[in-house]
Parts: structure tokens; C-alpha cells; sequence
């Protein structure tokens, strides 16, 4: 993230894939990030623990602005001409540290803690990205459901992580090139009223 912003980047775009908590989510639906629990940053695990690097950032950044506001309205639109509205979702992503997936009774206590969906990644990215102050915008796949009952047979599974990421990857590439599209639409039509 940083080498992105001493390159002149202003805005990155993450995408993951992550376990269903949500219990309306389905398997292969898109949740846009309006906001992360940082899981091991409880526990001191933090990429901008440290001595803080001034020329980034602040010691002590904000979060509560991590996802982008004008680019997640962005995307529900260009989600929606897509017609893909059906499997668009927004909502709360929570990172544990991996690599083995959760037990049921931690997916239980991330629900009830309030995320919809679970992963590995992402959020350590977007900690380093907002220090510097780039514009985030994050997307889910949700790959799997998360295993919250003692009765089932299911086990979450890498295999189904990509099975889900190939079935869905031309629409996830299509709505991140719509976006792009319209942004540098926007951008362009901005500069030429300056
Ligand atoms: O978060 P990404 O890398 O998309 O992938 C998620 O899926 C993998 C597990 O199947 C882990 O790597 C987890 O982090
Ligand atoms: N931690 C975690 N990461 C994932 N990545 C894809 N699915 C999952 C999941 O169920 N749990």
C-alpha cells in the first residue's frame, strides 16, 4: 500500500473471499465492506504497530471512514444496471488470523458480534492504506457458509473457495471494470470544467 501510494495512487480496490455468517448470505453472493472487525487487532496484532512512519501517516488514524462511501453508492449502481442486484449485499467483514477455518461455536460469536461475513485477508491492507490516506473500497465473495450448526455434516472447504471464485469471477471482473469505467468517466468530465 505504501509503495502503492508513493506511486501516485489514490484509491485501491480489495477483494476477498470469505465465509457466510449471515444467515440471509448465500453462496456466491458479492458483499461490499461498509466495515471490518479488526480480530487481531484485539490482541496487539496490528501491521501499524510500531514506531509510526510520518511520512504516511498519523500515529493514531480514524476508522470509522475505512470504506469508501462514494464508491460503495458506486457500485450498489453499477451492481444494480449489471442486473445483479440479486446477489449484491452490503456488510460487515471480520478477520481472524487463519489458517485453519473457524469452529461453530467462533462463528456463532462472530454473528452475534456483529459481522456477516468472515476471512483471512484484507483488512491489514486497508489499515496501511488508510494510514496513508487512499481511498478503500472492498468486496466478498462469499464462497461458503460458515458451519454454525452442531448437527451439520458440512466442513468448510478451500475447494469450494475456488469452485465459487471461478463461478463467479467474470461478474466480479465486470463490475470492478464498470466502476473503473465510470469513475474515469466522472473524472474526465471534472476536469474538463476546471
Ligand atoms: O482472503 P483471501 O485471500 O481472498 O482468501 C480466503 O480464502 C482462503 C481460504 O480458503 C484464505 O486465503 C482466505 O483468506
Ligand atoms: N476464515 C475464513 N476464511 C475464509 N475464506 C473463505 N471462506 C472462509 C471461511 O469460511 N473462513
Amino acid at each position: 500500500m505504501r509503495v502503492f501510494k508513493l506511486m501516485g495512487v489514490d484509491t485501491v480496490f480489495l477483494t476477498n473471499a470469505a465465509g457466510g455468517l449471515n444467515q440471509d448470505y448465500k453462496v456466491g453472493d458479492v458483499m461490499i465492506l461498509k466495515d471490518h472487525i479488526n480480530m487481531p487487532g484485539f490482541a496487539g496484532t496490528n501491521p501499524l504497530a510500531g514506531p509510526n512512519d510520518e511520512r504516511f501517516g498519523v500515529r493514531f488514524p480514524p476508522m470509522s471512514d475505512a470504506y469508501d462511501r462514494e464508491l460503495r453508492r458506486l457500485a450498489r449502481a453499477a451492481a444494480a444496471d449489471l442486473g445483479y442486484d440479486d446477489f449484491l449485499r452490503e456488510g460487515v467483514y471480520c478477520v481472524l488470523g487463519g489458517p485453519a477455518f473457524e469452529t461453530i461455536a467462533e462463528c456463532r460469536m462472530l454473528q452475534q458480534l456483529g459481522a456477516d461475513a468472515v476471512g483471512m485477508s484484507t483488512v491489514h491492507e486497508v489499515l496501511v492504506a488508510r494510514h496513508s490516506g487512499l481511498r478503500c473500497f472492498a468486496l466478498s465473495l462469499i464462497t461458503n457458509r460458515a458451519v454454525m450448526d452442531y448437527e451439520s455434516r458440512e466442513t468448510a472447504n478451500h475447494e469450494e473457495v475456488l469452485e465459487t471464485g471461478r463461478r463467479r469471477a467474470q461478474q466480479l471482473q465486470e463490475l470492478v471494470s464498470t466502476m473503473v469505467a465510470r469513475m474515469e468517466s466522472h473524472n474526465n468530465n471534472n476536469n474538463k470544467t476546471c
